[in-house]
C-alpha cells in the first residue's frame, strides 16, 4: 500500500473500538468532539506526505516495493540516512509546532529500532523465537502506514511494592496460554493518542524485578485498537467544545491527542503479534539492547525545536504587539528562550553528528546529548510558559472572547481592544492563542506531558549519572591533581 491520505487514515479509525470519555461510549473518534481536532490533525500530517514540497523531506521510495514509504519507518545505515530521517521527524514537528506531541513517527522510529535490533528477540527463556514477529510487524505497520500508540507503565496502585506484590493485582498480565498464543487481563498506563491510533503496542514495563514472580507481567506485543476485550478509558477533553469561539482555544482544539488507560479484558495474543514473553530480564535491558531510546530520543528531541521555536516566537510576537520589547528586562527574558532554542538546535546537531553505528548494521544517534536534552527539556519548558505568562501578564485575561468580535458589542470591541501593534480582532486572537498556550488546561497537560512522557526524570537521571562515561573527566582531575603536584615542588 505504502503511504496513506489524510482520508485513507481517518476511514480506518471508524471501527469497532472501545472509547470511553465522560461516561459515555465514543460512536466514532473522527467525529467525536473530543478527539475529531486531533484526527484531523493527524489526517493532515498524512496529507503532507503526498504535498509536492514536502513528500521527498517525509518519505522515500522503498526499494524492495517501489512504493512510498514514511523516513520515520526506514532504518538508518548510514550517519546520512540518519540525518535525513532528522529532517523529516523536524519537519512533521513544525506542522503542530511540537505541540501534538505524539505524531506517528514517534512510534515508527521505535518500531524500527526493534525490527533494526531482530537477534535480540531471538532468544526468548520459554525456547520461543521472535525475531521474526518484529520484523514482519515492522513491515506492516510501515507498509500499511499505520499509526500506533504504545502502553509500558503498571498502573499506580502501591509504588513501594513490586507489581506482584499488589493488594489490586490490576496490572496486565498474562491469564493462559494456548497453542495459538496467550490471553491477558489487566490495564496498562497512559496511552497517548490511543483513541485516534490503528494500534496498541504493549511495550515491556521496564521496572519489574527479574524474578520468576514477575514473569506473568513481562512482555511486549502489539494489537489493532479494535481487539475484542480491549477498551480505551480517557481521561476528560481539555477541548473546551461547550462554549466559546474557535480562536479562543486554537491549540486545545488541535491539539489534544488524548491520553487513556488501556484495559484487557481477557485479550487474546496471538504468538505472531509477540515479541516478548515471560521475560522480566529482556524487558528491563530492551531498551540498551536495541537503542529504542536513542531512536525515541531523536524523534523527541527533534519535535522539541519546534516546540521552542514557537514559544520563543509567540513571547517575543506579544512582547513586540505591546511594545514591552524596549524594556531590558522583557529583551532579557525573551533572549533567555532564544538561548533555549540554540541549546535544543545544538543538541540535536550534535547527537546526529556523533551519531555511531550498532551492532546491527544500522546507525544510532549520540544518546548523551539527547538525553541530556531531554533530562531538562521539561523544566525549560515551563520556564517558556512562564516568559509567555510574564510578558503577556493582565493581556492574557485583558481580552473578550474572540466571538465578542462578532456579537452585539462587536463596534465597541473593535474601539477597545487595539494595542499599538494590532488592531482589536488581530489582539483578541494573538492574547487567546497566547492564553491557550500558557494558562489554559491545555497548556498544563503539556507541561506534564514533557515532564513524564518519557518516563520518570527523577529515576532517568540517576541512570543518566550512573551510566555516563566519567573515566575521561576523572582523568581530568587526575592530570591537574599531578600537574599542581608537580609545580608545588615538594620535597
Ligand atoms: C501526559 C502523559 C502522557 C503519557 N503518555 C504515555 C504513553 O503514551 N505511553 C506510556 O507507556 N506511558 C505514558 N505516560 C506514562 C509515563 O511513562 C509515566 O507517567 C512515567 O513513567 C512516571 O510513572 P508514573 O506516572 O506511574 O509515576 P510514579 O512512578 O507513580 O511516580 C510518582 C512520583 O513518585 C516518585 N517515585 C515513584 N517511584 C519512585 C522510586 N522508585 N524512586 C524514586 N522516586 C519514585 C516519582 O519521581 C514521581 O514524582 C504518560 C504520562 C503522562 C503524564
Amino acid at each position: 500500500m505504502g503511504i496513506r491520505t489524510g482520508k485513507q487514515f481517518l476511514e480506518g479509525l471508524r471501527d469497532e473500538r472501545e472509547v470511553y470519555i465522560d461516561g459515555r461510549r465514543v460512536k466514532d473518534v473522527t467525529s467525536d468532539p473530543a478527539f475529531r481536532g486531533a484526527a484531523q490533525t493527524i489526517a493532515e500530517l498524512y496529507d503532507l506526505q503526498h504535498a509536492a514540497d514536502t513528500q521527498d523531506v517525509l518519505t522515500q521510495v522503498d526499494a524492495a516495493t517501489g512504493e512510498r514509504v514514511a523516513r520515520s519507518h526506514v532504518l538508518p545505515t548510514s550517519k546520512e540516512a540518519l540525518v535525513t530521517r532528522g529532517r523529516a521527524l523536524r519537519r512533521t514537528a513544525q506542522h503542530t509546532c511540537g505541540l501534538l506531541a505524539r505524531t506517528p513517527d514517534f512510534m515508527n522510529v521505535g518500531i524500527a529500532a526493534l525490527a533494526a535490533a531482530r537477534p535480540v528477540f531471538d532468544a526468548s527463556p520459554g525456547g520461543r523465537s521472535f525475531g521474526a514477529n518484529i520484523t514482519a510487524y515492522h513491515q506492516h505497520v510501515m507498509r500499511n502506514d499505520l499509526t500506533m500508540t504504545h502502553v509500558q507503565v503498571n498502573p499506580q496502585v502501591d509504588r513501594s511494592k513490586q507489581v506482584f506484590e499488589q493488594k489490586h493485582d490490576i496490572a496486565l498480565k498474562v491469564v493462559k496460554e494456548t497453542d495459538a498464543g496467550f490471553y491477558v487481563s489487566g490495564s496498562r498506563w497512559v496511552g497517548t493518542l490511543a483513541q485516534i491510533s490503528d494500534e496498541v503496542v504493549v511495550m515491556p514495563s521496564v521496572v519489574i524485578t527479574n524474578d520468576s514472580k514477575g514473569e506473568d507481567y513481562a512482555f511486549a506485543f502489539a494489537l489493532p485498537m479494535a481487539t475484542p476485550g480491549l477498551k480505551m478509558v480517557s481521561r476528560p477533553s481539555v477541548v473546551p467544545y461547550g462554549a466559546g469561539h474557535y480562536l479562543d482555544n486554537p491549540l486545545s482544539q488541535q491539539f489534544d491527542e488524548g491520553d487513556a488507560v488501556l484495559i484487557f479484558e481477557n485479550v487474546f495474543v496471538p504468538w505472531e503479534r509477540t515479541f516478548v514473553y515471560r521475560d522480566p530480564d529482556l524487558c528491563n535491558k530492551i531498551y540498551k539492547l536495541t537503542y529504542l531510546g536513542e531512536h525515541y530520543t531523536h524523534q523527541t528531541m527533534s519535535r522539541t525545536i519546534a516546540k521552542a521555536e514557537f514559544m520563543a516566537g509567540l513571547a517575543a510576537y506579544v512582547a513586540r504587539s505591546i511594545k514591552v520589547d524596549i524594556f531590558p528586562n522583557v529583551q532579557g527574558m525573551l533572549a533567555e528562550l532564544l538561548i533555549f532554542l540554540e541549546m535544543q538546535q545544538a543538541f540535536v546537531d550534535r547527537a546526529e553528528a556523533t551519531a555511531t553505528e550498532t551492532p546491527f548494521g544500522t546507525w544510532a544517534p549520540n544518546r548523551w546529548p539527547l538525553h541530556s536534552a531531554q533530562l531538562n527539556f521539561h523544566e525549560r519548558y515551563a520556564r517558556m510558559i512562564d516568559v509567555v505568562r510574564t510578558v503577556s501578564a493582565g493581556g492574557l485575561v485583558g481580552v473578550p472572547s474572540y466571538g465578542e468580535t462578532q456579537g452585539e458589542i462587536g463596534e465597541l470591541v473593535e474601539q477597545y481592544f487595539a494595542s499599538a501593534g494590532q488592531t482589536s480582532k488581530e489582539r483578541i486572537q494573538l492574547m487567546r492563542l497566547a492564553a491557550d498556550a500558557s494558562i489554559s488546561a491545555f497548556a498544563g497537560r503539556q507541561v506534564l506531558y514533557e515532564r513524564y512522557y518519557q518516563g520518570d526524570p527523577v529515576r532517568r537521571a540517576i541512570g543518566y549519572y550512573m551510566e555516563y562515561p566519567k573515566e575521561e573527566l576523572f582523568g581530568r582531575v587526575d592530570a591537574m591533581l599531578g600537574r599542581s603536584f608537580a609545580k608545588a615542588n615538594l620535597k
